[in-house]
């Protein structure tokens, strides 16, 4: 059975269809690529499941529970989690310490115990650790780290709280093609070790053809494609709608760019 059901959902800006009624699912252990042209409609789909924005239309059901209408805390809970971006207040602290945090927040302790998160489930903060590759580094401040490594760390921070459903948003923003690949690895990884699913927009067409299972295609908030990445490779509408953006759809643009 899908894990998340999404049916008919459309949210409209003034007179902006932003998206138009679309319809998809994903399955547990799924990686799915949400992409598009600028404008397409992603950011809004992405906020609509995780109740930043409310819909106008339609339904998103996890395991059978509506998320339309819910608070963003609620659906957390739910187990619709996201990656963030450590704040700079936190990249003082440890590594381990940011874990800790999180787990705290899983938890629902209150950040007023922090006095005593030093010691917060931190075998369990290193065991995540351990499956993003990062223990060996639990005990340096998130400053120190370099930026595939700060993101591996926050890959720990989102899985702290068993998300049944990971949201990432551009992951490989601002990464070298060879952190892009690692961090894309480490993810697909955990999909499957985890049994998550993860729901991830992204630019970068050699990530999305490399590590997406299945891809869904949004073109002016409509849903125009949908399948595995020899499907949306040579679907005409695909093409079409990405001719003339500088995007290549070709399978050896990857190896080269990873070389
Ligand atoms: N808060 C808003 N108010 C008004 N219009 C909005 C708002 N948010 C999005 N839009 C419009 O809705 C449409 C879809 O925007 P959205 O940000 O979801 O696209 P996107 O696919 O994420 O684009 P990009 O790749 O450029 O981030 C666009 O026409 C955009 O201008």
């Amino acid at each position: 059975m899908s894990l998340l059901k999404v049916s008919n959902l459309g949210k409209s800006f003034g007179g902006v269809r932003a998206v138009d009624g679309i319809t998809f699912d994903i399955n547990p252990g799924e990686l799915l690529a949400l992409i598009g042209p600028n404008g397409a409609g992603k950011s809004t789909t992405f906020n609509m499941v995780n109740g930043q924005l409310r819909a106008d239309t339609g339904s998103i059901k996890l395991d059978g529970h509506e998320l339309v209408g819910q608070p963003p805390r609620k659906i957390w809970a739910l187990g619709v989690g996201r990656t963030f971006q450590i704040a700079e207040t936190f990249a003082s602290f440890t590594v381990a310490e940011n874990v800790q945090m999180a787990l705290l927040s899983a938890d629902s302790k209150l950040l007023s115990t922090w006095r005593r998160a030093a010691d917060y489930k931190r075998d369990e903060a290193l065991a995540l650790l351990d499956k993003v590759g990062m223990v060996a580094q639990a005990d340096r401040p998130c400053s120190d780290l370099a930026y595939g490594d700060v993101k591996r760390v926050e890959l720990a921070i989102a899985v702290a709280n068993r998300p049944k459903l990971l949201l990432m948003d551009e992951p490989t923003a601002g990464m070298a093609p060879k952190e892009r690949n690692d961090l894309m690895a480490l993810t697909k990884q955990l999909v499957i070790k985890e049994n998550m699913a993860v729901l991830f927009t992204e630019h970068s067409m050699d990530v999305v053809f490399a590590y997406a299972d299945r891809m869904i295609v949004l073109a002016r908030g409509r849903l125009i494609a949908e399948g595995g990445p020899e499907d949306i490779r040579n679907h005409p509408k695909v093409q079409e709608v990405y001719f003339g953006t500088g995007k290549t759809f070709e399978k050896k643009a990857e190896a080269e760019e990873a070389s």
